[in-house]
């Protein structure tokens, strides 16, 4: 979605600006009720406008006015931001719409006959056939075959990516070109709930719920809001009291320079942005509460293979154990492997191809295959003549053969620890009571891993590897990688369970992973981060889709997490500690008209104490368009621990909430005090 389109700015801002006018309408205005509370203001000035003296008031029309539309300005601004923010949403979503079109498709019936149907026609279940140069009509999951796909109209990257049967990359994305082979797709979603028609619909918006966040401090919000309207109504009580009387539009500036203004106009364009950033940075965020909580993330979860690793674990060497030798292993791990679907599997026929080895597998059409499975951590066959073959982790096939009365030869464990000290994982292979010896997975790390850990460790975040390897290799891929810590021989449940147990100290916990067996985990985590070239499952089970699958940009996530939290901290502390300046304003001013012997009340040396209330009632107006760019583009942002930041915040927005509107209102007055 890296599209250039997005930067036409003008029609951007023009719909903003209509959105804003629409926005005025009452009932949408009361979602946001500091911003309703202004809005009743309005009508009550304007109703002064046209009879100034209703109340009895003394204030003139054109003063009357005068706040009314200053008043009229901030309720205005307040809608343009959050306009501005999905209108920026709606243009990614137009751009994603292009990219999906009602496509023609080779469907496959029952009877085997090919067929051209409509993209549109396509069900869940439906099989199709795409060679190259054709578009895949939607999501499916490969079920045959080998092919590089141009995935680039999702995710902007250029470089095909290979989609295969079996294993970890086999789904593929409605929309994205096959530029070699053929593949056979099984469909996974019917039309209108596609992986796209999702992603269209969550950057549209159209979906975006408030998060608990959100709501808390809108909850907060709104009391302070009602505290001081409670406030400005007994003011004109007491007042009366010493013989005061104090004037109603006067009071509604002072209420409304006293609510959060400021938050309450930026609050959900702070939301929209903060989603929308990390749309551009090529995540799909299923919900807002995901990109918060990612801000609040103290363990990361990540599996090995595929995500710390390249993950195209491939057989590099024949390691031959006991008595047996080289040739007969090798026939054994190819014969077990000949229906292996999975990358691991095919890379053992395809190393007994590059050695010139052919096996003969017609004896063997009636055995009966078993496929992998993480919770075995094995595959094989089981032969007509009653033979049993499997490959698995040295743990699993010890146990197997161990089980039916055979012996572990006792070079196995150094072999297999040599294979492990070097990275590489080691598959023990065994024909009933014998094993034959080792195959030699090898896998790479990928780089920068271990610089990107060390981000986390400054952010104070603790990172877990856990995978389903043995303990050796998983210590010199952990140690090589740099994290911190690392879960052997972890089967699917024991993902979850080390997840519950990091939730269950209070943590929010964030998961990486790729492969159906990662699913549940993904689900279990607060923010479960599903790499796009993973398994359908996978994606369904995450609430964020990483479309560049590049496992270390959680880190990025989880930047723009925080600065989502930050910016909302900071605007929050600017706006609620702009009041002190704007009380000083507002108040002298007001008992200045009443008793103008209080001259010496004029502590900010305002030209008049009409001139004082305006310009406070200004400037808390044009402070929401000024903070627009920082409520979207969120506060400067450095990794150090969230104390310090707290700290850093509460010094730069905390005074600078108090100082800037000083200097703004007495600027203003100056301003105004030339007219007036
Ligand atoms: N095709 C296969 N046939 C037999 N055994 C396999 C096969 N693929 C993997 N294994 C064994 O099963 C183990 C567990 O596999 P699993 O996919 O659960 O975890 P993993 O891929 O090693 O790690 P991760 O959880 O990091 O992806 C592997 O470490 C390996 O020893
Ligand atoms: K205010
Ligand atoms: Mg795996």
């Amino acid at each position: 979605m890296k599209n250039e389109t997005f930067n036409t700015k003008a029609p951007l801002l023009r719909n903003a600006l209509k959105e804003s006018m629409i926005k005025l309408n009452p009932a949408v205005m009361i979602r946001n009720p500091v911003m309703f509370v202004v809005e009743i203001g309005l009508l009550i000035t304007l109703i002064l406008v046209i009879a100034p003296d209703v109340f009895g008031g003394t204030t003139s029309r054109g003063f009357n006015l005068a706040v009314a539309l200053i008043l009229l300005s901030t309720l205005l601004f307040a809608n343009f931001s959050e306009a501005l923010a999905e209108g920026r949403g709606r243009a990614q979503a137009d751009a994603l719409k292009k990219t999906k079109q009602d496509l023609l498709a080779r469907k496959i019936s029952s009877s085997g006959a090919i067929q051209q149907v409509h993209s549109s026609e396509l069900r869940k279940g439906d099989i199709v056939i795409v060679s190259q140069g054709e578009w895949i009509p939607g999501d499916g999951e490969v079920i045959e075959g080998l092919a590089s796909v141009d995935e680039s109209a999702i995710t902007g990257e250029s470089a095909p990516v290979i989609k295969e049967s079996g294993g970890d990359f086999s789904s593929v994305t409605g929309g994205t070109r096959v530029v070699s082979d053929q593949i056979k797709i099984m469909m996974t979603a019917d039309p209108g709930e596609s992986f796209l028609d999702r992603m269209i619909l969550l950057v549209e918006g159209a979906k975006r719920q408030k998060t608990p966040n959100e709501i808390a401090l809108n909850t907060v919000l709104t009391s302070l809001t009602l505290v001081f309207l409670m406030v400005v109504i007994t003011i004109p009580w007491i007042a009366s009291y010493v013989d005061i009387r104090l004037e109603v539009p006067i009071l509604i500036a002072l209420l409304v320079c006293l609510i959060p203004t400021t938050i309450g106009g930026l609050l959900s364009a702070i939301g929209i942005a903060g989603m929308d950033r990390v749309t551009q940075f090529n995540v799909i965020a299923t919900s807002g509460k995901a990109v918060e909580a990612s801000g609040d993330i103290q363990t990361v979860i990540l599996d090995k293979t595929g995500t710390i690793t390249y993950g195209n674990r491939m057989a590099s060497e024949w390691i031959p154990v006991g008595d047996s030798d080289e040739q007969s292993l090798a026939r054994w791990a190819g014969i077990c492997s000949f229906m292996d679907d999975t990358p691991e599997g095919r890379s053992v026929l395809a190393l007994l191809d590059t050695q010139g080895i052919a096996l003969d597998m017609t004896a063997y059409k009636e055995a009966e295959w078993i496929p992998f499975s993480a919770e075995t951590a094995m595959s094989g066959v089981q032969l007509a003549d009653g033979r049993s073959i499997r490959k698995g982790s040295v743990q699993s096939i010890k146990r197997w053969v161990l089980s039916q009365g055979g012996l572990v030869p006792q070079d196995l464990e150094l072999k297999a620890e040599k294979v492990a000290r070097a990275g590489g994982t080691p598959l023990a292979v065994a024909v009933d009571q014998t094993i034959y010896g080792l195959i030699h997975l090898k896998d790479t790390v990928k780089p920068g891993m271990r610089e990107r850990f060390e981000q986390m460790r400054r952010l104070g975040i603790k990172t877990i590897m856990c995978t389903g390897d043995n303990p050796v290799t998983a210590a010199t891929i952990a140690l090589e990688a740099g994290v911190d810590d690392f879960i052997a021989e972890c089967r699917p449940e024991d993902k979850i369970l080390v997840i519950r147990k990091e939730q269950s100290e209070g943590k929010l916990v964030a998961m990486t992973g790729d492969g159906t067996n990662d699913a549940p985990a993904l689900a279990q985590a607060d923010v479960g981060i599903a790499m796009n070239s993973g398994t359908v499952a996978a994606k369904e089970a995450a609430n964020m889709i990483d479309l560049d699958s590049d496992p270390s940009k959680l880190i990025e996530v989880i930047a723009i997490g925080k600065q989502l939290l930050m910016t909302r901290g900071a605007l929050t502390t600017f706006s609620i500690a702009n009041d002190i300046a704007k009380y000083f304003a507002i108040i002298p001013a007001m008992f200045m008209i009443a008793i103008p012997e209080l001259e010496l009340l004029n502590v900010m040396r305002l030209g008049s104490p009409q001139t004082a209330i305006l310009s406070a009632l200004i400037f808390n107006a044009v402070i929401i368009p000024l903070l627009i760019p920082l409520a979207t583009k969120g506060v400067a942002y450095k990794p150090m621990s969230s104390s310090r930041l707290l700290q850093r915040n509460l010094i730069i927005y905390g005074l600078g909430g108090v100082v800037v509107p000083f200097i703004g209102i007495k600027l203003i007055d100056e301003i105004i005090s030339l007219w007036i």
